[in-house]
């Protein structure tokens, strides 16, 4: 396996060992063989030696794992155990869409492309969103019976991907064989360019026109990209023809997408459109409440009121500022949560947003997100390409979409050199007149950036 929490295992074991309230017998007993064997998006799948390791470090230390991990890897990941004799088949691949890196479990990878914390169970329902959870639970109950295509769209982290992924663990626990395909537009581009370039364009086909049920998220980022759309309308055409079920997710409408061929706009608002909304007050208390008692957390009413009162439109941001009093808590004595100490973790999160441009930060986090490594990473002096590659987009990215000056890009970056700042800009540059899979994922992180 190739990624970044290997070289930094052994902080994360020694925070374990150390500096947390397990005793050192219980570590040698439980943790000190517990090793990395993948990372898919925000999930990170640990390998425990024998089955009672296993399960005293599920009931006892997931919290402690999860914590170590997020305080080394400045990321809080959902954490996935295995026994050796579970072993996967390995690859280094990196997958840039859904940050895939690790195995490929030949036929089933991408079924497994699903995060096992987003079913319905976890789901909070509130006004905000009822109408696309029922609409989404139909479907999984009936596939390609109830309404077909499905089309969800709202805000960013709003549940869409939740509930995506709700639906085809409902499905897949209903029938583990069905073919369930969760992909973000984003990748199937990327095959479909990388199928065009190697000649496979059958395989593409044969793959995408095999399924039981597709999802695609994220489908605005097709929108203008002639080729992806011609593809695309043939594999819905050909899914629907045979009575497959297709979900859609969006940041908008149809009608909204601008540049969507009319044909695919059209097919889009054949079955039903569901929208999610930004949560009310009561709905944020809720889905606080909801994390507490999976995480098993210790958390206040008045600390999830300020919470809930401060992070209003975003979902993910709420759960972020959950794990930032968290990781604030455990740096402190005493580590109770009290309402002021939720007040300092998240000051800077909360006080008034500056405004809405471009920083460096943003990119940063953007960035460093996409590919998987931390934001750390990108701004050490480390050189392996997996870090080395992010870094030279960040630094075309800031050329491109903020006015900073090289010299103050270098300085953001820790590189007093600003000719190393241009390097990797020229870079960039270059490699996108040839490389389309690079220009995509440009076009998209630029997207997300600007938020336009
Ligand atoms: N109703 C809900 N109940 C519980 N958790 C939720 C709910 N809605 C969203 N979340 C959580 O918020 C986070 C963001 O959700 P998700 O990734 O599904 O958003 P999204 O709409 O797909 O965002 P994006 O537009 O960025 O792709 C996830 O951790 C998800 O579990």
């Amino acid at each position: 396996m190739d990624h970044p929490i290997i070289n930094k295992w052994d902080d994360i074991k020694n925070l374990l060992r150390y500096e947390s309230d397990i005793s050192i017998i219980s570590y040698k007993t439980f943790l000190e063989k517990l090793e990395p064997v993948k990372v898919m998006g925000d999930l990170i799948v640990l390998e425990a030696d024998d089955q009672m390791a296993k399960n005293v470090i599920e009931k006892k230390y997931y919290k402690s794992i999860q914590i170590a991990i997020n305080e080394v890897m400045g990321k809080v990941y959902d954490i996935q155990f295995v026994l050796p004799n579970q072993s996967l088949d390995f690859d280094t691949k990196t997958n840039s869409n859904n940050n895939l890196i690790g195995f490929s479990n030949n036929n089933t990878s991408d079924q497994k492309n699903l995060n096992a914390r987003y079913t319905f169970d976890t789901f909070v329902v509130g006004n905000n969103n009822k109408f696309a959870h029922a609409a989404s639970l139909a479907v999984a109950e009936a596939p390609a019976e109830a309404y077909n295509p499905l089309f969800i769209y709202g805000g960013v982290g709003l549940g869409k991907t939740h509930l995506m992924h709700s639906i085809a663990h409902f499905i897949l626990d209903d029938d583990s064989k069905a073919n369930v395909l969760y992909v973000s537009s984003e990748k199937f581009t990327n095959e479909l360019i990388n199928s065009i370039r190697d000649d496979k364009n059958e395989e593409f086909r044969k793959k995408y026109r095999s399924i039981d049920v597709l999802l695609v998220d994220d489908i605005q980022f097709i929108a203008g990209k002639e080729r992806t759309q011609e593809e695309f309308f043939h594999t819905f055409n050909t899914l629907y023809e045979a009575k497959k079920q297709i979900i859609i997710c969006s940041d908008r409408p149809p009608k909204e997408i601008e540049t969507l061929e009319e044909r695919l706009r059209s097919r889009f608002e054949w079955g039903l459109i569901a929208d999610i909304q930004a949560p009310d007050f009561e709905t944020r208390v809720a889905i606080l409440r909801k994390k507490a008692e999976i995480e098993n957390l210790d958390l206040p009413d008045d600390v999830m009121q300020y919470v809930a009162n401060n992070v209003k439109s975003n979902i993910r941001e709420l759960e972020g500022a959950v794990n930032k009093i968290l990781a604030y808590s455990r740096l402190l004595l005493p580590k109770e949560i009290t309402k002021e100490m939720a007040e300092a973790a998240l000051k800077d999160l909360i006080s008034p947003q500056e405004d809405t441009k471009v920083t460096f930060k943003i990119i940063l986090e953007i960035v460093s997100e996409h590919y998987n490594v931390t934001p750390a990473d990108i701004i050490s002096k480390k050189r392996p390409r997996e870090i080395a590659y992010p870094r030279q987009i960040v630094m075309y990215l800031c050329r491109k979409l903020t006015d900073m000056s090289l010299p103050k890009v270098g300085e953001e970056i820790g590189r007093r050199d600003h000719t190393t700042v241009l390097h990797g800009y020229e870079k960039i540059k270059t490699e996108l007149v040839t490389d389309m899979t690079l220009k995509n994922t440009i076009d998209i992180l630029t997207k997300k950036i600007t938020g336009k």
